[in-house]
């Protein structure tokens, strides 16, 4: 599936009690068939009141707190296959509500914002971390810096610019950011520029997948760190300016403090994977339209 370009294979592990492995991602990723962003893997739900669990996985084979993006791929595999409209799910970070609407878009309720620096983590303490002390380029014309850190359950900086985001070479300080001392867990790194009141252009590099198409946490992040440095206000439209997809994420950051996304989702192709090894073959015929790869 894909979420606004963000590759996402949903992996439904229900009934079983092994996990995808590092390696099996690895082995996907290494496969232009199967290249990927991040799996979700669905799980039995392990907590009353929950119907799954969710293990991320990044391209890299590490793991991930949180996917916004895979998430409404979750939601809509999982409306496909029961009909159901709304659903509630457990994370490493914790319990996120999801909702398809009639226009098809997928709302989900991605918890609340950490600004505490050794939460986010920062390996350095700031009393305020909507403005931290990091830049990269030369030390007297640096090329980004100042970056707004928080996590939205997994660590983001936001580094606001005042041109397209596209005209700045983050395939080579992507890496660099991600893997700062400063973020002892690494981070997503992601530039803002803020284009109105109630709209941000975005673009990030991904901890653990690098370049991406789109990144929804990181829009949320964004968002929430937009609104809290008083650049906009609680409700914006994300352009994900590297997204082929020309549709716009919409964050809300509700007065009772939970950071609300809401975009689309589309099914691409299915097949049958060993989640140990990744060995995959695709579905001829999209017979499981909605319910993504499943293990064998
Ligand atoms: N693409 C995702 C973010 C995935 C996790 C991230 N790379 C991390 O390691 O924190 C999204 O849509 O949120």
């Amino acid at each position: 599936m894909n979420g606004l370009g963000n590759k996402i294979l949903v992996v439904d592990m229900r009934g079983r009690t092994d996990t995808v492995t590092p390696q099996a991602a690895i082995a996907l990723n290494a496969d232009p068939a199967t290249q990927f962003d991040q799996i979700m893997a669905i799980h039995d739900p392990k907590a009353e009141g929950t119907d799954a669990w969710i293990d991320i996985l990044n391209s890299d084979g590490s793991k991930a707190q949180a996917c916004g993006n895979g998430t409404r791929c979750v939601v809509q595999a999982l409306a496909a296959e029961t009909g159901r409209k709304a659903f509630t799910f457990q994370t490493v970070a914790g319990i996120l509500n999801a909702a398809e609407h009639e226009d098809g878009s997928i709302s989900v309720d991605m918890g609340k914002p950490v600004f505490a620096w050794n939460r986010i983590p920062l390996s350095e303490e700031f009393f305020d971390t909507s403005r931290i002390e990091l830049q990269i380029g030369p030390i007297d014309a640096p090329v980004l810096h100042s970056p707004s850190a928080m996590s939205m359950g997994n660590p983001h900086a936001i580094f606001w610019v005042d041109k397209d985001p596209m005209a700045f070479d983050l395939e080579r300080f992507g890496p660099l950011l991600e893997n700062h001392p400063m973020f002892p867990e690494k981070a997503n790194i992601t530039l803002a520029q803020v284009t109105s009141k109630g709209s941000l252009r975005t673009r990030t590099w991904e901890r653990g997948a690098g370049l991406t198409l789109a990144c929804g946490s990181a829009a949320c992040a964004a968002a929430v760190s937009a609104a809290r440095t008083g650049r906009t206000g609680r409700r914006v439209e994300i352009d994900v300016a590297s997204s082929s997809i020309r549709q716009p994420l919409v964050i809300e950051w509700r007065d009772d403090d939970h950071v609300i996304m809401t975009g689309p989702a589309e099914w691409e192709w299915s097949g049958k994977v060993d989640p140990a090894t990744g060995c995959f073959n695709r579905d001829l015929e999209p017979e499981n339209h909605g319910q993504g790869a499943q293990a064998n």
